[in-house]
């Protein structure tokens, strides 16, 4: 029987990973795929996005999967996916993912379902967008970028030639031997998967920097009802400069159900099918002072009742 192709998703909070990944899966119909989704949070909205009966999915949230919290469960859902007969497995990792130890994962998974995977590299998705901003944010990024197989500059629609090849420089820096592609409005060039991708490795095995104490609060918010988009609007602005990201769904008032997207300056709304409530998941810059933050602005913009969860 033939290897699974196994492929590691990573990049910063927002960077379009499961964007490229729901572009990737779109096209594989009638191909047996595995992916394993990592949130930090309690609460999966990526899994909902890329919720589709013939995908195996599995989820492993609060924390990274590089992360000694997670990462035996980590290992334990790669032998559980060996056994599904299946032809790729892609693992979407969380934005706070920091893949140094990636070999030493899929070393114990080689022990664990020996010779089941055939890993093809780690594919770090760079937003062109915010990259600049976030670049001194975290070390996170530079990890991502020193440890993955192919880099793939995202959101290239929204930036012009001058960011694009800033970017480029930047990435370079880091990293000087992976490939660098481009992707606009979440279109990835499929040409990947014809490379041998494991042959632009940069850095050795080293540990991950991800650790239960450093990992970012996470919060989410329950709320039943509609509210005006505007009102919104101003929730999201006014905390916008202490969270490095907010997603989920939200009930608009004339609009209806809308997917919100916040990262860094930019918020993004698109039409969604109904959920049950609405709900938004907030990654905070500013530990749990974010409580304060969040109860003050929609007490402010909004005014109606709604529960906040850590
Ligand atoms: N204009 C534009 N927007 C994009 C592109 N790729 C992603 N986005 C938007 O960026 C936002 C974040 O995209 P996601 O795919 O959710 O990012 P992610 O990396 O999975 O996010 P986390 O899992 O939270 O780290 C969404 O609003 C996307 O629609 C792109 O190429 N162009």
């Amino acid at each position: 029987m033939s290897k699974i192709k196994l492929y590691f998703l990573t990049g910063f909070l927002g960077a379009g990973k499961t964007t490229i990944l729901r572009n990737l899966l779109e096209n594989m119909e009638g191909t047996k795929v595995g992916v394993i989704q990592n949130e930090l949070g309690k609460i999966s909205i990526d899994g909902t996005v890329l919720q589709n009966n013939d995908i195996q999915m599995i989820e492993l949230n609060r924390g990274s999967i590089f992360c000694s919290c997670l990462r035996l469960s980590f290992v334990d859902a790669l032998t559980q996916m060996a056994q599904k007969g299946l032809e790729y497995v892609f693992v979407e990792s969380s934005g706070f993912g920091d893949p140094s130890n990636a070999e030493e994962i899929l070393a114990a998974t080689e022990v664990m379902a020996p010779g089941a995977y055939d890993f093809r590299g780690c594919i770090c998705l760079v937003d062109c967008y915010n990259f600049l901003d976030q670049i001194g944010d975290s070390e996170t990024i530079d990890r991502q970028l020193k440890h993955c197989n192919l880099a793939v500059l995202t959101k290239v629609d929204l930036v012009g030639s001058e960011q694009i090849e800033q970017v480029k420089d930047k990435v370079r820096e880091i990293n000087p031997v992976c490939p660098i592609t481009e992707s606009a409005n979440g279109n990835i060039d499929r040409s990947f998967y014809d490379m041998d991708l494991m042959l632009y490795k940069w850095a050795e095995c080293e540990d991950t920097t991800n650790s239960s104490k450093n990992k970012p609060k996470t919060f989410s918010m329950d709320f039943t009802g509609e509210i005006q988009k505007e009102k919104l609007e101003a929730f999201l602005a006014k905390i916008e400069p202490d969270v490095f990201r907010v997603k989920g769904f939200f009930k608009v008032e004339k609009e209806g159900w809308e997917k919100v997207d916040v990262v860094g300056k930019k918020r993004d709304y698109a039409p969604y099918e109904p959920q049950p409530k609405s709900q938004l998941v907030f990654i905070s810059k500013i530990g749990i002072a974010l409580i304060r933050e969040i109860a003050a602005a929609w007490e402010e913009c909004v005014g109606l009742p709604m529960k906040l969860n850590n």
